[in-house]
């Protein structure tokens, strides 16, 4: 059985495997697991995406923090951000992969590839 208030209210220390179990849940209990294939997922995901762009669509640059932003706007992008986020999770799951695993792996490769005295030296940012 589907908890979301219980869900909604735990702390900030979510993990992808939390996500990507509920996710997989969400997506059974509806039958939908079908449909959850990759190219679907994707495409949901770009969708998502479009939907992120467009809430910053025409602002102009945005300052950090986004201290001129309604709650209204902030709880909406919250939702578009998470909706890109679960896309992914569950994208990353159907495929089979560890996404936090692997994301950490991209830090290191990251890391190499931008070694932070080059980043001193060069005038480049990247
Ligand atoms: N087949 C589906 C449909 C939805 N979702 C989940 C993942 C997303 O978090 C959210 C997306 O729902 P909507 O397609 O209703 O998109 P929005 O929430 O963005 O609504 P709208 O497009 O009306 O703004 O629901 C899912 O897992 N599988």
């Amino acid at each position: 059985m589907e908890k979301s208030s219980e869900y909604a209210k735990k702390p900030n220390d979510v993990s992808l495997q939390e996500l990507r179990d509920r996710l997989a849940e969400f997506a059974e209990v509806r039958g939908w697991d079908q449909y959850h294939s990759p190219r679907n997922l994707l495409l949901a995901l770009v969708g998502e995406v479009g939907e992120l762009s467009e809430i910053f669509q025409w602002k102009g640059e945005v300052a950090r923090g986004l201290p001129n932003w309604t709650s209204d706007d902030k709880e909406h992008l919250e939702e578009e951000l998470s909706d890109v986020l679960l896309y992914l999770v569950r994208l990353a799951d159907v495929c089979g992969l560890d996404l936090g695993q692997a994301a950490l792996t991209k830090i290191v490769k990251n890391a190499r590839k931008y070694p932070v005295a080059n980043q001193q030296k060069s005038s480049t940012y990247h």
